[in-house]
């Protein structure tokens, strides 16, 4: 897959792994990469001054969501990349939201 081989070129075999401790460095710190290697928000003098709160919106947002539903993706669903300059899903991402067990909606993430 395009996305997965472009991820793994970048990131390393293990790209696609759950491993948050990737990011720290046997000391403790934080371990940094180059700003050129996560394209979106561009690197350098004129990168975008946004990335920091975008970011942490996201985050927030991310947090809100996965603490108050559960989601599984349909079955049978073709997961797939649009090759450009963002990663987009060709089909969307077709999941089944649910709330304390109970299935409110099927729905349609197209990002
Ligand atoms: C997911 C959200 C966002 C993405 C993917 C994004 C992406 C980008 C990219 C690719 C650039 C061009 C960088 C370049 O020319 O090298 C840019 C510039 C810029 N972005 Fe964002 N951006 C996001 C959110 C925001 C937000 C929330 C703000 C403001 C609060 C913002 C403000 C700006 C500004 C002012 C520039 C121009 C910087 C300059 O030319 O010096 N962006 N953004």
């Amino acid at each position: 897959m395009y996305a997965l081989g472009r991820m793994r070129s970048v990131w390393g075999e293990d790209a696609s792994d759950f491993k948050p401790e990737r990011w720290i460095l046997d000391n403790g710190s934080l371990r940094h990469e180059p700003s050129y290697k996560f394209m979106a928000f561009n690197a350098g003098p004129r990168a975008c001054v946004g990335k920091h709160l975008a970011l942490l919106q996201m985050k927030m947002i991310a947090v809100e969501v996965i603490q108050n539903y559960d989601f599984k993706v349909v079955e049978g669903h073709k997961i797939e990349p649009v090759p450009s300059v963002i990663l987009r899903m060709k089909h969307g991402l077709k999941v089944t939201v649910t709330k304390n067990d109970v299935i409110l909606m099927l729905a349609w993430l197209l990002w």
